[in-house]
């Protein structure tokens, strides 16, 4: 009898020039120019991110514009990104911003928050201000600022929810009031709305981004989507669908095997491959289709991705160079036909 063939997964995911690479919307520019403004009231900035996608979650606008502060960087959602304590990444993050403080949360785990008010507190005994210490929140849309900000309270002053939270980025949307994390010094924090990053350097960066859910869902085709889900879990463990198919690159053959299944059926009887799209994106988001890290965690890994910063700074000065060429160009092309 024949051995079966071995399933091979792609090695690649194909760019995809028809995705959009910015997110970057009015309360977000409005939101970091707040944030500016108030950066001489606040002691402590506290940066989160997405431990999933540790530096395709992390925004190099908030280094450039929320300088002369404190800054402790908090990787957000650990429990998505592992099933279990994994020391060996959280070192090689850790190292990435040494000396800079780094935790690694997840919103209801009591020991992970108290290590932040720990922190927080040190901060705050050292400024010694007798109107308390005030921080800040900053980070990506949907990252988990609003549910650390209520963990905080929670822990700190055994208080109920303070902030609004939900699934989708854009909750916040504006810069409200303090609220008190800790009494023992006193410490007040502010939430700021999520900031995306003006320029997202290629398609696989946002097709990471909007499966962690840092854009809105409507932005990217929920099958397109899917099917960079399907070649990440592909290289993870493809078992982890076994439910509904065996191991396969097609995601048209996962998506109608699983829509048959779950009995997600349009008209007729016929898979509804978008529905199911959008159902199978939502147990990866809940961690129920494998707690994975999606970007490439190893000691060099931050370094490349600055230098490739500096390289997007350059081309994205020459496309916005271009632009205004064009623009001036036209307009001339314009005057002269008037003459
Ligand atoms: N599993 C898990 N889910 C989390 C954690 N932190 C936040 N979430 C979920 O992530 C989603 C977004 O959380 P929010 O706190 O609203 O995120 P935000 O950064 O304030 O979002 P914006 O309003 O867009 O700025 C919610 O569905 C939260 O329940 C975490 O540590 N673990």
């Amino acid at each position: 009898m024949a051995s079966p063939v071995a399933f091979i997964p792609r090695a690649t995911f194909p760019p995809i020039e028809s995705i959009v690479k910015s997110y970057f919307l009015g309360h977000h520019k409005s939101g970091l120019t707040k944030m500016r403004q108030l950066l001489g009231s606040v002691e402590l900035i506290i940066e989160c991110r997405d431990y999933r996608v540790p530096l395709s979650s992390r925004n190099p606008m908030f280094e450039k514009n929320l300088i002369g502060r404190e800054r402790m960087i908090v990787y957000t959602k650990r429990d998505l990104g592992a099933e279990s304590l994994d020391e060996k990444t959280r070192e090689t993050i850790r190292r990435w911003h040494r000396p800079q403080k780094v935790l690694f949360t997840d919103c209801n785990s009591d020991s992970d928050i108290k290590k932040v008010i720990k922190y927080a507190k040190d901060i705050a005994k050292s400024v010694d201000n007798v109107l308390g210490t005030r921080m800040m929140l900053a980070g990506m849309p949907n990252v988990g600022k609003s549910s650390l900000l209520n963990a905080l309270r929670r822990v700190g002053m055994g208080k109920g929810k303070a902030a609004i939270t939900g699934g989708q980025p854009g909750v916040t949307r504006s810069i409200g009031t303090t609220v008190r994390i800790c009494s023992d010094p006193d410490i007040m924090l502010l939430d700021t709305p999520g900031v995306f990053i003006p320029y997202v350097p290629n398609t696989e960066t946002m097709l990471k981004l909007a499966l962690v859910g840092c854009v809105k869902d409507t932005l990217i085709d929920p099958i397109t989507l899917c099917d960079y889900l399907l070649f990440r879990v592909n290289l993870v463990d493809p078992k982890l669908y076994s439910a509904y198919n065996p191991p396969t690159n097609d995601i048209t053959q996962l998506l109608t095997a699983t829509a048959l299944q779950t009995g997600r059926l349009g008209k007729g009887g016929v898979p509804d491959l978008t529905a199911t799209a959008i159902w199978l994106i939502q147990r990866y988001r809940s961690g129920d289709l494998g707690r994975f890290i999606l970007d490439d965690v190893d000691p060099e890994a931050f370094d490349r991705r600055i230098q490739e910063e500096a390289k997007e700074g350059l081309s994205a000065n020459q496309m916005r160079k271009e632009a205004k060429a064009e623009r001036a160009a036209h307009k001339a092309s314009k005057a002269s036909n008037l003459d």
